[in-house]
């Protein structure tokens, strides 16, 4: 089996000014996979090169096991746009049919699919009201249908829940579960990286056209712990043993809070503490949630926190 997504050294550059330097990434089929940077970093240009709306500069790319301006390939594929909007006079119906037809469905088949698809996306009801009229969220649902409705086997869903409250995000979080149930491999972009913790199984982070990080999403939040560290008297050499097993977030007189890179440096740091004749107190290791792993990644190579 191919796989789903597969770039080497992918760059595009735009009036001599690169948007992508560097993108390796290689996606399994099956897959939720979420690829992440601050804005401006050339995810979105990452997507138009996969899905074939713009040439890359240099570098290879493959999308199921072909090249993006296949048509074969096409077929399989469905894209959820950022700032859906489009088609807005017609029905949601009608614009499900017009993308449909446009993906080469039968009138047949489409009758059975879009009550399905609208169905899943919580609008069955709602279908014969324009679209003009629907609500963002709605928009979006109506968006979401339309890259499903085909049922590709790669689905790209640029921002899909920007819109829409709590229990819609929910929603889109089981149908990307059915989807995924379904072996559909879906590549998702999303700033909202409390939905991405909870979906993906992989990311990669991007940050000035390369990927700075990528990984399984479990191991990549093993890889860093945030410690609270308490003892009888925190001493300037005390301090500066910390300083060498991680990154010291803040030190007073009776504790510290420092970031470590692995589990193997809380033993170091309990032995820096009682060779310093210190009393340790308390040793409190917590993992970093994905946003706070992100904001590290892309403040460590910029000097930029709180992105
Ligand atoms: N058609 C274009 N012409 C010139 N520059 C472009 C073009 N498209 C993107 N860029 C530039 O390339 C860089 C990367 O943009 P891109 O839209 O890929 O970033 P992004 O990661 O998707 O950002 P965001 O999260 O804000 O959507 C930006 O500096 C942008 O201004």
């Amino acid at each position: 089996m191919p796989a789903a997504i597969r770039t080497a050294h992918l760059r595009k550059v735009f009036w001599g000014r690169p948007a992508v330097e560097d993108v390796s990434l290689e996606v399994e089929q099956g897959e939720v996979f979420g690829f992440l940077g601050p804005n401006g970093a050339g995810k979105t240009t990452t997507v138009k090169m996969l899905l074939g709306l713009t040439h890359p500069t240099a570098g290879k790319l493959e999308v199921l096991g072909r090249s993006p301006q296949d048509k074969e390939a096409r077929r399989f594929i469905g894209f959820l746009p950022e700032m859906f909007r489009f088609h807005d006079w017609l029905s949601g119906e009608e614009f499900l049919r017009f993308h449909g037809e446009l993906y080469g469905m039968e009138a047949g088949e489409l009758r059975r699919r879009i009550p399905e698809v609208l169905e899943q996306v919580g609008l069955l009801g709602r279908e014969r009201e324009r679209i003009r009229g629907y609500s963002k969220g709605m928009q979006q649902r109506i968006g979401l249908a339309q890259a499903i409705l085909h049922r590709p086997r790669l689905v790209f869903l640029d921002e899909p829940t920007s819109a829409l409250d709590p229990l819609g995000r929910r929603e889109v979080r089981e149908i990307i579960g059915r989807l995924k149930a379904q072996g559909t491999t879906v590549f998702l972009n999303s700033h909202l990286l409390s939905e991405v913790e909870q979906t993906c199984d992989r990311i990669a982070v991007v940050h000035r056209g390369r990927v700075v990080r990528s990984g399984r999403m479990g191991e990549l939040l093993a890889e860093r712990l945030e410690v609270e560290l308490r003892v009888d008297a925190l001493s300037p050499a005390l301090l500066e043993r910390l300083k060498g097993l991680g990154s010291v977030r803040s030190a007073g007189g009776q504790g510290a809070v420092l970031e470590v890179d692995s589990e193997a440096k809380l033993p170091r740091l309990a032995e820096a503490v009682l060779h310093s004749g210190a009393q340790l107190y308390a040793l409190t290791p917590r993992r970093l949630s994905l946003e706070e792993l992100f904001v590290s990644l892309v403040s460590e190579k910029t000097g930029r926190r709180g992105a």
